[in-house]
């Protein structure tokens, strides 16, 4: 569903990926693991279509089309979704008139009728159960003054309603709790389906204890270095990435 070759990127003429390739088939759980700095958000946000990004060279096809000819909002319709490492407050938007706005316009684009007040309140309190969200924080601005774990499940939430074919999640498990976690995990767990893709950026295996991952790669310097299965995650915890940088040069 999604290959990439050969992915070079800057940022304001700086290279931050050189020469990425990553094949995602359709049902597959892929967890990106490397060290700060590596490229891992970079890459996220070139998938959802963050602007300020330079693609320099290479190619990227979802599900058969340019993914980089595609605008954001596009790519949005078409099933991408990024949970986001630092989620945006958004003080004065209603979260869950932001919520309902979403699902209509990716129900729209999917040529499904929009869902009128009464079926998205029944939808919204039922995903809000599922990850554990207070009610409460339904009625609040997007974001604005959550915790650091509310602002992570409120992107959990987001995507349990959006249901994407393609979810990017950056860094959604640092600054949980043990329990938040678990229904971070539960909530992706949940999505996944042979029809869904999930690429998940983290530091740590724990997730990964939750969410069984098909691969594991290593991110250096713009680059995979490293692929393998969940195996790669516990030696990674324990050994940290100099050996694959050592590895690499021996
Ligand atoms: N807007 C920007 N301007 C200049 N440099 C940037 C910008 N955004 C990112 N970078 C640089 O790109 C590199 C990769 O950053 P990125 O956030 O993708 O790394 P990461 O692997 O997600 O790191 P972490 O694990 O710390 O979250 C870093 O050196 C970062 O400083």
């Amino acid at each position: 569903m999604l290959s990439i070759k050969n992915l070079h990127v800057s940022i304001e003429d700086k290279p931050i990926l050189n020469g990425l390739n990553l094949e995602i088939g359709t049902g597959e759980v892929h967890a990106i693991m490397g060290p700060n700095g590596s490229g891992k958000s970079t890459l996220s946000y070139v998938l959802s279509g963050r602007e300020g990004y330079e693609v320099t060279e290479g190619q990227i096809l979802y599900e058969g089309e340019d993914l980089l000819e595609l605008e954001t909002e596009e790519r949005a319709h078409k099933g991408i979704f990024l949970a986001m490492q630092y989620p945006v407050e958004l003080p004065g938007v209603n979260n869950m008139v932001f919520l309902k706005e979403s699902l209509n316009a990716i129900r729209r684009a999917r040529g499904e009728e929009e869902l009128d007040s009464v079926k998205f309140m029944q939808l919204v309190k039922e995903k809000a159960k599922m990850v554990k969200l207070d009610e409460k924080l339904l009625k609040r601005s997007v974001n604005a003054g959550f915790s650091g774990g509310e602002k992570k499940r409120n992107e959990i939430l987001q995507m349990a309603l959006l249901e994407p074919k393609l979810a990017l999640l950056d860094e959604t498990d640092s600054g949980l709790d043990i329990d938040a976690l678990r229904i971070v995990a539960e909530g992706v767990n949940a999505l996944r389906s042979p029809e869904r893709s999930v690429v998940l950026v983290t530091h740590y295996q724990r997730l990964l204890d939750y969410i069984q991952p098909d691969h594991v790669h290593v991110l250096s310097e713009g680059r995979i270095v490293r692929s393998g299965g969940k195996e790669l995650a516990h030696e990674l915890e324990e050994k940290g990435y100099s050996w694959l940088k050592e590895g690499a040069a021996a």
